[in-house]
């Protein structure tokens, strides 16, 4: 199910009531979920006992909901969870300005995950290594065993391969884990099949444990932002595309930058995976690592000018994440997520998650390379330094607001304005 218009323009305006009105509008949520989100403390204590260790409580953090994504002519509201201010607006920015190019259009690999099996001295590697490639069927006949469910959903062992590393062979077993994240479920099929890998290679078997690069289950997004929905004030589309451009160069070329760049399409990537009980730091590994597979850290994400000129933006990465196992299930508010999203699958979620990084870039990348990031980031994280500053209620706003209009977002600032404004409540 997805939603009738992901365009809800001043959405950031309304009450939190009226925001939850407008996105209950567009997805039909289940009554519950109304008290759900009204209650900051949703995560039950009993639930987190269930999901760690030695829990004495939880922890709260925001979930905003991006709008204006279009994605594969879908609409789609998107849920994200992040301590960050600007992160989710800067989603909602990029998407409207490639609304009229019709949003994202995004693919994905398989669901495949990859599990390694380490397998040290071995007398004879090369020639171990086509014994384990022939028994091939017999590793599948293990590791099926071991996950008859995945079976029954279509999943299963699809291919090994075996690579010599030094005096180590290192068996990966391809894995279709369908709607799952898939770790668990590829561990136990690593460590069900290591004993015949050491016997058949008359080495020992080591590590048995999935890889985070998960190169084989990769979602791609791309989208073209037109020069006339690109322009600033005082800066024509021409010059912030070229702006744009001159920034992925040197993110392209710098891991210093890179490494920044990154981060930046990751603060959508994660606040998305989190939102939907996914486990975050798989998805950050496998990411990184991607981005350094050709050797030189570089950026997860190209940029381009087309025939017209127009700004064109890609990216790829590996997207671990499922429907099932994990948190997902567990945690009400990822089950919510779900619903806000309309996605039935891992892949739809993958491909969605996709995206999101790539708007996140995109947004990123146009305040770099025309305002600066602070006069954006700055103006929403105003009302953060307010409440540090010990601001309550409407003294929020009104903090905030004054901060932002002098132009220094800073404590000390906040403070003195906070004193004032108290100061002049009294007398009044
Ligand atoms: C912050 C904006 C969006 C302001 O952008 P703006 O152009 O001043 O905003 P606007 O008032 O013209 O509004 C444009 C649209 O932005 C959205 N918008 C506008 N304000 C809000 C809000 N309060 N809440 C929710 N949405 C908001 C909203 O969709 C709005 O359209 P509407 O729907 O109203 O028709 C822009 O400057 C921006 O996109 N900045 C990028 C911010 C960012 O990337 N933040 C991440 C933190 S910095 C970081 O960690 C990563 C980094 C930067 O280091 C990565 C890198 O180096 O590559
Ligand atoms: N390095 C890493 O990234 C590591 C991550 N983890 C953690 O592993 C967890 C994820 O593991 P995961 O294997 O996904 O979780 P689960 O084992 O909880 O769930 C997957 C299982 O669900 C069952 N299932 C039911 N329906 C489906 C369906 N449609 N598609 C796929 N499977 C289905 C399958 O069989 P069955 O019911 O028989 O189990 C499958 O094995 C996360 O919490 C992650 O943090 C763990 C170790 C390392």
């Amino acid at each position: 199910m997805t939603t009738t218009s992901s365009r809800i323009p001043g959405f950031y305006r309304l009450s939190l009531g009226e925001r939850f009105e407008q996105v209950n509008q567009r997805v039909s949520l289940p009554e519950a979920a109304r008290q759900h989100f009204a209650n900051t403390g949703n995560l039950s204590v009993q639930t987190a006992d269930s999901l760690v260790e030695n829990v004495i409580g939880t922890f709260n953090l925001p979930l905003g909901i991006a709008t204006n994504m279009v994605i594969d002519n879908e609409e789609r509201l998107i849920p994200m969870v992040t301590e960050e201010s600007s992160v989710i607006a800067a989603v909602c920015n990029a998407a409207r300005q490639c609304r009229s190019s019709g949003g994202f259009v995004t693919s994905y690999s398989a669901p495949v995950m990859i599990a390694q099996v380490q397998l040290t001295q071995v007398p004879n590697p090369a020639f171990a290594r086509l014994r384990i490639l022939e028994s091939i069927e017999q590793i599948r006949q293990i590791c099926d065993a071991t996950d008859p469910v995945l079976l029954k959903h279509g999943g299963g062992l699809q291919d090994i391969e075996v690579r010599q590393i030094d005096d180590m062979l290192v068996v990966h077993l391809l894995v279709d884990v369908r709607d799952a994240m898939g770790a668990n479920a590829v561990n136990s099929m690593a460590e069900a099949v290591a004993p015949s890998l050491a016997e058949w290679s008359g080495g020992k078997a080591g590590l048995r444990i999935l890889s985070n690069l998960a190169d084989r289950r990769v979602a791609r997004a791309r989208a073209i932002w037109r020069i006339a929905d690109i322009a600033v004030e005082g800066l024509s589309g021409e010059d912030v595309r070229d702006g744009m451009l001159s920034a992925y160069r040197f993110a392209a070329l710098d891991p210093y930058r890179a490494a920044t760049h990154n981060k930046g399409i990751m603060n959508g990537v994660s606040a998305i995976v989190l939102a939907t009980g996914n486990d975050t730091r798989a998805v950050e590994a496998g990411a990184h690592a991607y981005a350094a597979r050709h050797g030189s850290y570089s950026s997860l994400s190209h940029w381009e000018c087309d025939a017209d000129g127009n700004l064109c933006g890609s990216l790829e990465l590996p997207m671990p994440v499922g429907l099932i196992g994990g948190a997902t299930r567990l945690h009400p508010t990822a089950r919510y997520s779900l619903d806000i999203l309309g996605v039935s699958s891992a892949e739809q979620l993958a491909r969605t998650i996709a995206a999101v990084g790539l708007a996140q870039n995109f947004a990123a990348m146009k305040a770099l390379a025309t305002t600066g990031i602070q006069k954006g980031h700055m103006a929403l994280h105003a009302k953060n330094i307010a409440v540090m500053a010990g601001a309550e209620g409407e003294e929020i706003d009104a903090i905030a607001s004054a901060l932002v209009k002098g132009g220094k977002v800073r404590m000390d600032i906040a403070e003195q304005l906070l004193g004032e404004l108290r100061a002049t409540s009294e007398r009044s």
